[in-house]
């Protein structure tokens, strides 16, 4: 049976795109659910054309109740992707799907991680110490911001007159080719 994967995102969403793109004609697995903070999020125009249901939740929902573990219970899920996902993943999501939650962090963790690190914020930090190289790491999920197992890096290099939107664009480069090539074979190596 093919196994079931939910995507939570919290903006653009291109990485959920390049993810729904790999899986939507894939014998291993199937994107079933997007799931998202943010009713402006343009991930959720991206799970419309794909015709993959979404879910907009609030504060209340995601940290004082149980909605949202009942939604993925019921629909089977096998793995849980955070894709530019910027809310904390409470203990209660994570003890009902125990090593069932990824996430990706355009750095070389543990470098430029944690509480604040996210998005721009990252690339723009990296510029400022003049690293001569990054990349993005895969990593499961644990109780503190991006310090879970590793699962996946890549690294690419900083030339002296990259800028911001450079870095930002090598890094992406990475995320969009490794990312479902890295959850499909981990799909694989999964019991059911
Ligand atoms: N329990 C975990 N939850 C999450 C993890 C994790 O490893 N364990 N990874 C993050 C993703 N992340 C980077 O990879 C990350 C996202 C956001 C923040 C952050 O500081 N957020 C701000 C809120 C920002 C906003 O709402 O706009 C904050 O918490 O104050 C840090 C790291 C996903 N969740
Ligand atoms: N700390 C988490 C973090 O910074 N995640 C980053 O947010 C971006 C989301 O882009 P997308 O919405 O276009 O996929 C990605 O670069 C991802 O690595």
């Amino acid at each position: 049976m093919k196994k079931r994967i939910a995507i939570f995102a919290s903006g653009s969403g291109s990485n959920a795109q390049k993810i729904m793109e790999h899986f939507k004609n894939n014998s291993v697995a199937e994107v079933v659910l997007i799931l998202t903070n943010n009713p402006e999020a343009y991930v959720l125009q991206r799970a419309d054309n794909f015709e993959i249901p979404s879910h907009l939740f609030d504060k209340q929902e995601f940290y004082h109740s149980d909605d949202v573990i009942r939604l993925l219970k019921n629909l089977q899920i096998d793995l849980i992707v955070l894709a530019g996902f910027l809310w904390l993943i409470p203990q209660s999501l994570l003890q009902a799907f125990p090593n069932k939650i990824i996430n990706i962090h355009p750095s070389l963790l543990p470098k430029y991680g944690g509480k604040g690190m996210y998005g721009d914020r990252v690339h723009k930090a990296i510029l400022a110490a003049k690293e001569e190289e990054s990349g993005i790491t895969i990593h499961f999920v644990n109780e503190h911001f991006d310090e879970g197992e590793m699962i996946h890096q890549s690294k690419f290099k900083i030339e002296p007159d990259d800028d911001l939107e450079m870095i930002k664009f090598k890094g992406q480069q990475l995320e969009h080719t490794h990312f479902a090539k890295v959850i499909e074979n981990l799909l694989k190596k999964m019991k059911s």
